[in-house]
């Protein structure tokens, strides 16, 4: 276990019995490449998997595996073998989350602290690693560990936070996450099989279900902290072009069940925008429309993150593919979908900015 002063906060090792789901998701990028990511693989019990973290960290190898089996060599595999489809949707129902990689897994089950029993903080600098990774090198570790990281920042604004964690907030070292890899790669493997015109009728779960079923891909929208800063400061987003309202609310079911509670618990509440309107206070009127602001910015250079890494590459690979003089391969994530150059995706989310902005209360 990752060993912590807080205690020991994922798990990042199973029992040998599970050896060969591990070794399998730990070389992931090299059955991938080397095209020997196969259907062999033992039907193990989950009846071995102690405690929570145990069955996070067992999830997070199998949706590894999975994303990597149906994603692998460009192509996709539309039945999941039973092997892992198994196995996968016990651990997902007792975890009551969807059988498919989703933000809570890749983000925040997926690390370690390089010195374990060292003292250094959570988010020093190099302390950190990820536990498995797609085809794409060092881009997979900026990609999920910058993404914990704001978790990690953002948590303090949850709670509140010590002087300390505010310095420590400042260690926040941004990795490099080279654009294109993570247009033709990362992007991909975190690709779902709903709305998906690769895999029009979802995915086969072979021994669990009889028909294919459809689950989104993985999205920074399953990200918690996000919802909760939305819901607290009163933040409601309607049916924004290109996704529905139903989306960012669907996305909920993607995230862990405590989340999801704690999120529905914040939404049934008192409202904070109402008691600060109440008060009259011109200094919490302040700190609230602050607190607004910096989310709208945080939305502002989610934006800017999308056009560097999804806009600007499909771009690139429209033109590159109609030099080439072939059809044009469309992106096949839900990233890409709506993320490739102006389309929903990025309608999307400068819809959510916009809405974040109008969040701020008037002048009294
Ligand atoms: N499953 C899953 C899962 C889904 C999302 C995230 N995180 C995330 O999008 N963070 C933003 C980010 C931080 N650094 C970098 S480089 C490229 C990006 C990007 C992007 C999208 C296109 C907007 N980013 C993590 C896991």
């Amino acid at each position: 276990l990752g060993s912590d002063p807080e205690g020991s906060w994922v798990a990042t090792e199973l029992p040998d019995y599970y050896a060969p789901w591990m070794n399998v998701a730990a070389n992931l990028p090299h059955l991938i490449e080397g095209h020997q990511l196969r259907r062999e693989m033992p039907l193990l019990s989950t009846q071995y998997l102690r405690g929570h973290r145990q069955l996070r960290l067992a999830r997070l190898a199998l949706g590894f595996i999975t994303m990597g089996y149906v994603w692998q060599g460009g192509g996709r595999q539309t039945i999941l073998p039973r092997a892992l489809a198994v196995p996968y949707c016990t651990i997902s129902e007792l975890l009551d989350l969807p059988p498919i990689l989703v933000y809570a897994d890749c983000v925040l089950a997926n690390w370690k602290k390089r010195d374990p029993c060292g003292n250094k903080p959570f988010n020093s600098a190099g302390n950190l690693d990820i536990l498995f990774s797609f085809p794409g090198g060092d881009s997979n570790k900026g990609f999920f560990l910058v993404s914990l990281l704001v978790e990690a920042a953002a948590a303090a604004g949850i709670k509140v936070p010590s002087p300390n964690e505010i310095a420590r907030g400042q260690a926040l070292r941004v990795k490099c996450v080279n654009p294109g890899v993570f247009f033709r790669s990362l992007r991909i493997y975190l690709s779902g099989w709903k709305d998906n015109f690769l895999m029009p009728e979802g995915l086969v779960y072979e021994g669990v279900w009889d028909s294919p079923k459809q689950f989104f891909g993985g999205s920074a929208a399953q990200s918690s902290t996000l919802q909760c800063f939305d819901v607290l400061l009163g933040i409601q987003h309607s049916a924004a072009q290109g996704f529905s309202a139903e989306y960012l609310g669907c996305m909920r079911d993607y995230m862990p069940a405590a989340h999801r509670a704690f999120i529905q618990t914040l939404a049934s509440g008192p409202s904070l925008r109402q008691f600060v309107l109440a008060t009259g206070d011109a200094g919490l009127h302040a700190a609230f429309n602050k607190c607004v602001s910096a989310l709208a910015d945080l939305r502002s250079y989610h934006i800017q993150i999308a056009t560097k890494y999804i806009t600007i590459p499909a771009g690139r690979c429209r033109a590159e593919q109609q030099q080439l003089g072939g059809c044009v391969h469309k992106g096949t994530s839900v990233l890409s979908e709506r993320g490739t150059g102006g389309t929903g995706f990025m309608r999307f989310l400068k819809a959510i900015r916009d809405t974040t902005r109008k969040a701020q209360l008037t002048e009294q």
